[in-house]
This record gives C-alpha cells, structure tokens and sequence, in this order.
C-alpha cells in the first residue's frame, strides 16, 4: 500500500496552550481512519493543519509523491443549515469545488458540467441538481456538500462530524456513500463522537488527546479507553 501523507512530530499551539504534541501518523491510499476524541483534545486542529489551514509550530507534514497532483477534499463541520435562504442552485454549490483551481475569468465548462452531474450521481442527488440548496433537507445539503468536496476527485476526503445534526436514516445514508467513495480509491479521515458507528466503517481508528493515544485497526481498539 502506497503512502499519501506522513506527519512528523507535529505540534500546533495556541498561544501558550499545547493543543498538538509530537504527532506522528502515515496515511495510505485507500486508508478509512477515524478520528476520535473527547471534546478539545485537538481534532479539528489536527485536521486544520493537515489541510494547511492553521500553521503547525513544529514538525512536518508531507504529501508523498507528486505534490501537486495531491488533492484533499474537506467537508467541514455541519452548520445548521436548514434556514439558508442563499438562492444558490445545487449545481452552482458544487461547481465551487472546481472553482478554486481555475484562473481568472473562472467557468464552469462543459467538462466540468459532465463532472459536476458524476459527482452527484456518486452521492445520490442527481435529482437536485437544478434545486435551490435552500430547499432542501439537512441530509440532502450534506449530499451537495459532499459533493463539491469529492468534485475534484481528491486522494484524501476529509469530513469533520459530517453526520451529528443529522437523523440516523440520513446519517447511514452519508456513512454509505463515505464507504463507496472509500471503496472507489480515495482515502478517509472522519472525525465523530459516534464512536460505535465509526468502529463499523472505519478500518483505522486515531484516537487523540493532544497527543496520539492509539492509532490502528478498529478492530484492535478497546472503546473502554475510550
Ligand atoms: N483558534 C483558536 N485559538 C485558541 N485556542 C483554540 C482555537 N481553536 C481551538 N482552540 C483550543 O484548542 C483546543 C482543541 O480544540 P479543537 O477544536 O481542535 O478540539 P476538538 O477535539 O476538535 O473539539 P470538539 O470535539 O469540541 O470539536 C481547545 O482547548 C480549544 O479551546
């Protein structure tokens, strides 16, 4: 199994406050991790720094192989959405995640359009596409918001608690589809409180507090320590 990224005695602080220590991890292709963690014990700055969104004070991150063919696709934690009147249709949302790349003027080409449709598919909501994101169910927005995050077919697919405001009908429904991305080639990192629902999907778990207190096969992992 191929590498993808390999952390190095990262630490991140808050001013004074150590919230990552001497963290170390390798995620490979196709890995499905997750993140678990009592509340502050450094899961979404793990993610942050992962993502480069927060600088790290020490330590390294490396995307292994080629750099700049490495994507990451991030799904952040859910807002409560369902009074968003953003007169945004669901193709627009998704096209965003194109975007980014893209040089000034920024389209959406026909190429993209046929991306953008694929990727609905993937996730199940083709039959959104020309609906207003304000319209729809939590569990569909999150279908959408998924959608833009996997648009651009990343290596790594990050989610942060993409399923805790939602009900558990639509909270399996976004779990099957982490598992077919999974499963069609791209790496997982989900952080979640459901612990017992993650121990199911995940094949990893990363168990932190501030520093990695186990990292390995779900299968393997005592929830009493937990
Ligand atoms: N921007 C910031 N500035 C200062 N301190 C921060 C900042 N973001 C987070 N912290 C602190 O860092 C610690 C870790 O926070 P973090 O959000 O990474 O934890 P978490 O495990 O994701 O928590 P939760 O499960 O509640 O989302 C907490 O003590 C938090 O108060």
């Amino acid at each position: 199994m191929n590498k993808l990224i390999e952390a190095k005695d990262l630490n991140v602080n808050y001013g004074e406050e150590k919230v990552l220590i001497d963290v170390s991890f390798t995620i490979y292709e196709n890995d499905f991790i997750g993140l678990v963690g009592e509340n502050g014990s450094g899961k979404t700055t793990l993610v942050k720094a992962l993502l480069g969104i927060i600088p790290s004070t020490s330590g390294s991150i490396n995307f292994i192989g080629n750099k700049n063919k490495m994507t990451i696709g991030y799904l952040p934690q859910i807002l409560v959405t369902g009074n968003i009147k953003f007169p945004a249709l669901v193709h627009e949302i998704v096209g965003l995640g194109l975007l980014g790349n893209k040089k000034y003027p920024k389209k959406i080409t026909k190429t993209d359009m046929e991306k953008i449709e694929d990727t609905l598919t993937k996730v199940g909501a083709i039959d959104l596409k020309n609906k207003r994101i304000g319209d729809l169910s939590g569990g569909q927005q999150q279908k959408v918001l998924l959608a833009r995050a996997l648009v651009n077919n990343p290596n790594l697919l990050v989610l942060d608690e993409p399923t805790s405001a939602l009900d558990p009908k639509a909270r399996e429904e976004i779990f099957d589809i982490i598992d077919k991305v999974n499963k069609m080639g791209t790496a997982i990192l989900l952080v979640s409180h459901d612990v017992q629902s993650l121990m199911k999907r995940a094949k990893k778990i990363m168990l932190i507090d501030r520093k990695i207190l186990y990292y390995g096969l779900s299968q393997d992992f005592n929830q009493n320590s937990y």
